[in-house]
């Protein structure tokens, strides 16, 4: 499931949980945006805050992982690339690409559209206030019904700016993580000020000993 997460909320996770229940797949792998390309004209929290919002929230979920492949590859993210880089991870996995109803309006805007069709089956989820279409590919696309959740990254992140709380429209964890790093307050649109290093292991960063001389 690719998406911007800007922050990951529980419509996400509702729409994961739901199709990889529908058609029994083994994972959910969430693949953060590097670069939304038709979000340009939006203002997007830095890579790092979405994917490790995005770990926080489906941590807890065996059969959910992250995948860095979108937000490692320099430029605009497009989604035939996402796909060839999860089928290189995947070899012999059948890739299924879960998309809200608004996504769905939108993808034959999308980058290569015809060539995405052969790379994943795509599976469309119903989402308040936006109806559900296939664009009568009905064998490369299949529609469902989720539960309703009226959620969206805008709402969210309009009411930490207004000081409303976003409790149980996000998981505890990425409200307290909101909260550590001042994500979303109102900052004169300057997200420069929120930016984090990536994400190194502890394994990876161990220094020498240095010398007390
Ligand atoms: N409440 C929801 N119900 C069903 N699908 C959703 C819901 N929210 C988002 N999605 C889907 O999840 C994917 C990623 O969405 P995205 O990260 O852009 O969240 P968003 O809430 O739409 O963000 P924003 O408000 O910033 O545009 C898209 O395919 C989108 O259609
Ligand atoms: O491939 C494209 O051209 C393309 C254009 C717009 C959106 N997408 C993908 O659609 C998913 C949802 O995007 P968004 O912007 O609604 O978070 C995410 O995985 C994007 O990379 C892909």
């Amino acid at each position: 499931m690719g998406g911007t997460f800007d922050p990951i909320h529980h419509g996400h996770l509702v729409a994961a949980s739901e199709v990889a229940a529908e058609f029994d797949l083994d994972e959910v792998v969430f693949v953060p945006t590097g670069q939304p390309w038709q979000k340009s004209d939006k203002d997007v929290s830095p890579a790092e805050h979405r994917y490790l919002m995005t770990v926080v929230a489906t941590a807890s979920n065996p059969r959910f992982s992250v995948s860095r492949v979108d937000i490692d590859r320099p430029g605009p993210t497009y989604t035939a690339d996402t796909l060839d880089d999860i089928q290189k991870l995947r070899p012999d996995a059948d890739l299924f690409f879960i998309t809200g109803a608004d996504a769905m309006e939108q993808i034959m805007t999308w980058k290569n559209v015809e060539q995405l069709w052969g790379k994943a089956h795509f599976v469309g989820v119903s989402r308040p206030g936006h109806e559900l279409t296939d664009f009568g590919l009905a064998d490369e696309v299949s529609l469902m019904q989720i539960p309703a959740m009226a959620i969206s990254s805008t709402d969210c992140r309009d009411r930490v700016a207004a000081g409303k709380p976003v409790w149980y429209l996000v998981p505890d964890g990425v409200v307290q993580y909101i909260g550590k790093y001042g994500l979303y307050v109102d900052d004169n649109g300057d997200k420069t000020r929120h930016n984090i290093a990536p994400y190194v292991p502890a394994s990876l960063n161990n220094r020498p000993e240095e010398d007390d001389e």
